[in-house]
């Protein structure tokens, strides 16, 4: 993970990878769950992918999506190094048509022990809407970045960078949709820039 994190540095996007505290909770959480079939939503250069690959038993699989393949093959030699490739099945594509096609099949339906969600926070609130037909009751779904910076708590006139204003606004409404969503019950980590793990109820 700490080679991986060293990759991930040195690319322009770094800003946008999860933190090592993010990492090693995922790493562990995964553990405490014995999660084996799993969803990942952004990979980027794959360093929250590698903490839920090891995490996983040998025959563990995680379903893994990003709109950009070069990034993820970037750190795809790390995590092969690692001995966990096989666990991943790498998709690229948005993963709004591959929710969508996994929910025409029924034996998808309640079958993830773990998702988690990390790309294009706009939409949060239509990936909820499929999610929770796709993760088991009593399985979970984490949401990150759901501090966005500490914007959500910051007052309306607060100075904010562009980026963040952008998309506190949606942040902010899936907070609060997840708040009243009778199907979960959730637990807001302030571990990162904040997670937010859903566990399905029914
Ligand atoms: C914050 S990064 C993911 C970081 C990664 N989870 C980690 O911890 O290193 C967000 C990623 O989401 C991808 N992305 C953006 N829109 C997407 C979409 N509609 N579907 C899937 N991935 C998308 C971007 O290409 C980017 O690699």
């Amino acid at each position: 993970m700490k080679e991986l994190r060293e990759l991930t540095a040195k690319h322009p996007w770094n800003l946008m990878t999860t933190s090592a505290d993010e990492g090693q909770f995922l790493n562990l959480l995964l553990k405490l769950i014995n999660a084996k079939n799993t969803m990942e939503i952004g990979v980027y250069t794959g360093y929250s992918l590698l903490a839920t690959a090891l995490a996983l038993p040998h025959d563990g699989k995680i379903l893994a999506m990003d709109i950009n393949r070069e990034n993820y093959e970037l750190g795809l030699r790390v995590i092969q190094k690692a001995g966990v490739a096989h666990k991943i099945e790498f998709k690229e594509s948005p993963a709004m048509p591959v929710l969508d096609e996994l929910l025409q099949d029924e034996k998808n339906h309640g079958s993830y022990d773990f998702i988690f969600v990390d790309a294009d926070k706009d939409n949060y609130l239509n990936y909820h809407k499929r999610l929770i037909e796709l993760v088991k009751v009593g399985g979970l779904i984490g949401y990150d970045n759901t501090l966005w910076n500490g914007s959500v708590v910051a007052p309306a006139d607060a100075p904010l960078r562009k980026y963040v204003t952008y998309y506190r606004d949606s942040v902010m409404e899936l907070n609060k949709a997840l708040a009243v969503d009778p199907r979960i019950e959730i637990c807001m980590l302030p571990v990162g820039d904040g997670i937010t793990l859903c566990r399905r109820l029914r």
